[in-house]
């Protein structure tokens, strides 16, 4: 299994069945509005380590935030399959620059 597809069963298990000092099982607890701000401050820091940081600091926040994402679609009830199907889908079309920021001689 990939990590982000066991990453995700143990979010929903979380989800279906609480643990005492799980921190996954404390955002669910807390609801989608705590779950939207962790997803907020997260992406922020992925910004400040893109622009300051080393490349290990920024590994380790993007780490933060697709575990935050994955608490969210949790939460939502969306699936890793129902995004890869949206992404497969998206595979089918490429050249996707509008025409209008295409140079001019590229037209
Ligand atoms: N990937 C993660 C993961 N990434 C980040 N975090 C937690 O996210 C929190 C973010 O840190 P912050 O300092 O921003 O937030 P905080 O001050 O601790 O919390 P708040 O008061 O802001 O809510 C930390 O407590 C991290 O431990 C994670 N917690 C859990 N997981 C995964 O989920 C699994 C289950 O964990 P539990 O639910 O804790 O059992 C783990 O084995 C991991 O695989």
């Amino acid at each position: 299994m990939s990590e982000l597809k066991s990453l995700y069963a143990t979010i929903q298990d979380r989800k279906e069945n609480p643990e005492q000092g799980s921190y996954t099982s404390y955002l669910f607890d807390k609801g989608l509005d705590k779950i939207l701000k962790k997803l907020g401050e997260e992406n922020t820091e992925v910004i400040i380590a893109s622009l300051m940081q080393s490349k290990e600091d920024l590994i380790n926040e993007i780490g933060d935030l697709l575990y935050h994402l994955i608490v969210l679609m949790v939460e939502k009830g969306i699936t890793l399959e129902e995004v890869e199907a949206e992404l497969e889908k998206r595979s089918k079309k490429s050249h996707n620059l509008k025409p209008e920021r295409r140079p001019i001689e590229n037209l």
